[in-house]
């Protein structure tokens, strides 16, 4: 179902019941529904082989879709295996390797959309100004006339938003911007890209496989799992309600403990902690960061550590509780305070999340790992 928007501006874009594959092949995409509001950054994310780029290819008109209909600014694009073309969708696209024109400068490259027969009308110093505006926008205003090849892989990710934004497109879709690029790179580019594409007021759906590029840049994400959207939701909201172990592992770090609800509260093998879910056994999710670790003398469930993984910014410890031998993760700020072989107490029962038994895939007391490819 396409839900209503959320915000005060109309759908930007509307995905109904959308089935693409390729010739001779099962669908990859099984009935996609999706609706983005106008102005809104949508993560489209999901392992490996799931769909994303698919998905994506089929709304730039890359891919002929079998069923379904999609619509950009309330025009109709997709019809089943009708189709408009790609260069009449009003979509700027930018993708994994920035794909510039190697023979034409910055300014030549941002320029290029502005010059098609479905733009409106605009003078030489129209362009002109728009292409500075552009290249003011995305921090390269001293770059118009350098060639590709004299820029950083950032500044040439920089140049290729701003060339897919130039012409006003009603939708920016982003296929992996970031995967070519460094670590470091990625950090300080993922939120400059966000700034400039809440700057910009542009609809943007971002395709990616990194959680943490997806939870940080979007205001919402749509988890995808082979060819099919299993969550919709704000990343705080997706994070801390998953609605299923899955979900709960594909977005970051958590351990699933079995429980018992009584109605009102739920215990498990970390104690006693208010929550309403219906009566019967039940599976916890926890994250890390909830979990504090104690000296043994303090209340709380008596474990000992098994793991110390020290990451920089936080440590990550694996603390076998007593008596299940359920396994805990548990994150700190910064260096170890505790060694393996410690006995500890594990303290914390804040924010965790419960799901019905029924709903649950894996072993209790098994840190469920983040999902990558
Ligand atoms: N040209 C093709 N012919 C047949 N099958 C294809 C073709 N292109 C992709 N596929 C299949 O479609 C499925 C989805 O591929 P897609 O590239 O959309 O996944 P993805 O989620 O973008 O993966 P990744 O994150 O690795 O890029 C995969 O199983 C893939 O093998």
């Amino acid at each position: 179902m396409i839900r209503p928007p959320v915000g005060p501006g109309p759908i930007a874009l509307a995905v109904r019941g959308l089935v693409v594959g390729h010739p001779g092949a099962a669908p990859v995409l099984d009935g996609i529904d999706l609706a983005v509001d106008q102005g809104e950054l949508l993560a489209v994310l999901g392992p490996s082989g799931c769909g994303k780029t698919t998905f994506l290819r089929t709304l730039a008109g890359l891919l002929a879709a079998r069923a379904g209909q999609v619509e950009i600014d309330g025009r109709l694009v997709v019809d089943g295996p009708r189709a408009v073309a790609p260069e009449h969708r009003r979509i700027g696209l930018v993708p994994q390797d920035a794909a510039l024109f190697p023979h034409r400068t910055v300014a030549a490259n941002v320029g290029f959309g502005l010059r098609r027969r479905d733009q409106p009308d605009r003078s030489r110093q129209a362009r002109h100004g728009r292409i500075a505006e552009m290249l003011d926008l995305v921090g390269l205003a001293d770059f118009a006339v350098r060639y590709p090849h004299e820029l950083s892989g950032g500044q040439r990710q920089r140049v290729a938003l701003a060339r897919a934004l130039a012409p006003e497109p009603s939708l920016v879709l982003l296929d992996e911007p970031f995967g070519a690029l460094d670590a470091a790179l990625r950090v300080g580019l993922k939120a400059e890209v966000g700034q400039i594409l809440r700057a910009s007021g542009a609809t943007a759906v971002l395709v990616t496989h990194d959680q943490d590029e997806a939870l940080s840049m979007a205001q919402r994400l749509a988890l995808m799992r082979d060819g099919g959207i299993v969550q919709v939701g704000a990343p705080q909201e997706m994070y801390s309600r998953p609605r299923d172990e899955w979900v709960a592992g594909f977005l970051g770090e958590c351990t699933v403990l079995d429980g018992d609800s009584d109605g009102k509260r739920v215990s498990s093998v970390l104690g006693v902690f208010p929550f309403a879910a219906a009566p019967g056994p039940v599976r916890i999710v926890v994250r890390p960061e909830q979990i504090r670790i104690l000296d043994p003398e303090n209340p709380g469930a008596a474990g000992i550590v098994q793991d110390v993984e020290y990451r920089g910014h936080s440590t990550l410890y694996r603390v076998v509780v007593a008596p299940t031998g359920s396994t805990v993760l548990a994150r700190v700020p910064g260096l170890p305070g505790h060694r393996i072989g410690d006995r500890v107490s594990l303290g914390g029962a804040a924010g965790f999340h419960v799901l019905p038994k029924a709903e649950s895939q894996g072993r209790a007391g098994e840190p469920v790992k983040p999902q990558t490819d």
